[in-house]
């Protein structure tokens, strides 16, 4: 079937989204003006594939997942996700697609957890076998058999999660669409649920683009990353060379015995003082051991933590190099 074809089971090509606002300028007086929120994007996604699909606030990105769904339809350009066009056929493109927005939940909030699963069986139209086969399957793996009989609103961020992620499953999407899916969970509950959807994608072949501000993420779960800035795509490649595009580096947060000048160690610059801590940036490239042994033995040293790059700090970096460049 054409539509299954590996090479570009998502497609974009010079999609626009336009939107246009008006501001009130003084009295009776109002301005039109356009946001250009998607600008000429182009893109594709092979069958399989897990995408991370990145920027900072206000780049564009769920406004790119609004069309994808179609929820919003193009400005200009075209896209096909399974050789749909999204806008045009939104009901038959639903029960190819499984969508979880890590901020809202998708699930009923004063029913049980099972009741909202129910409710999906009849509106997506789920063979009965098959939504027990994948209802079974997916409360084993994601640990919810104690939590189904729960009203989504008693249940804990990660637990909501866990069940907003088997909701978005039930139907055997074909194509995940994930916003923020690890946004607020602890450390156990992220690498859980980043398990889960490795398996998911490894199992069945599901394709998948995740919206992210964790570079963890990124890093653990996508071989490439796609980077969008004021409605364009900046980098479309593996997250390796985003680092090196962005030329990033890391911080050392170095805690005292007590308050002291900046602290001068080689390949490394405090960039904070506060108090007795202080902030040291190193190259991402680096080991952080020589620099850790160093301080230890030259300044009283109380405690220390290293931080990475979040993605926003190495965009920054890009378009900061971009700018100068
Ligand atoms: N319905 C709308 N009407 C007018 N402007 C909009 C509308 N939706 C989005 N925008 C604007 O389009 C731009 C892109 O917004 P979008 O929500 O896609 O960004 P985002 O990358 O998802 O950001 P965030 O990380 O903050 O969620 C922003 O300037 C936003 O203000």
């Amino acid at each position: 079937m054409a539509e299954d074809m590996g090479e570009g089971f998502i497609e974009l090509d010079r999609v626009e989204k336009v939107f246009e606002v008006r501001k009130k300028t003084g009295f009776m007086k109002r301005e039109r003006r356009e946001v250009r929120a998607v600008d000429s994007i182009s893109f594709r996604v092979a069958r399989g594939e897990m995408v991370g699909y990145i920027g900072p606030n206000g780049a564009g990105k769920s406004t790119t997942i609004k069309m994808l769904t179609g929820i919003l339809a193009p400005s200009g350009g075209s896209l096909r996700v399974a050789g749909i066009d999204p806008s045009r056929e939104r009901q038959r493109l639903a029960h190819r697609i499984g969508v979880v927005f890590g901020q809202r939940t998708t699930l009923w909030w004063d029913l049980p957890l099972i009741d909202s699963y129910k409710l999906m069986h009849r509106m997506y139209r789920i063979p009965d076998a098959r939504y027990r086969e994948n209802l079974d399957r997916l409360v084993e793996l994601l640990d919810l058999a104690d939590l189904l009989d729960v009203p989504v609103r008693q249940l804990s961020l990660g637990q909501r999660m866990r069940g907003d992620i088997a909701a978005a499953l039930l139907h055997d999407p074909d194509v995940l669409y994930l916003d923020e899916p690890t946004i607020g969970l602890d450390v156990i509950s992220k690498a859980r649920v980043r398990e889960f959807l490795r398996e998911v994608n490894a199992e069945r072949g599901t394709t998948v683009l995740l919206t992210t501000h964790d570079l963890q993420d990124i890093e653990q779960l996508c071989s490439r990353v796609m980077v969008i800035d004021h409605g364009r795509l900046m980098y479309d490649g593996p997250l390796a060379g985003l680092h090196e595009a962005g030329d990033s580096e890391r911080t050392l947060v170095v805690d005292l015995e007590r308050e002291l000048p900046p602290i001068e160690v080689p390949q490394a610059r405090v960039v904070k003082v506060e108090g007795p801590r202080q902030w040291l940036a190193f190259p991402a490239g680096a080991s952080a051991a020589p620099l850790v042994a160093r301080i230890a033995a030259e300044y009283p040293l109380v405690d220390l933590s290293v931080r990475e790059p979040d993605i926003e700090a190495v965009i920054a970096k890009m378009y900061a190099e971009k700018a100068t460049a």
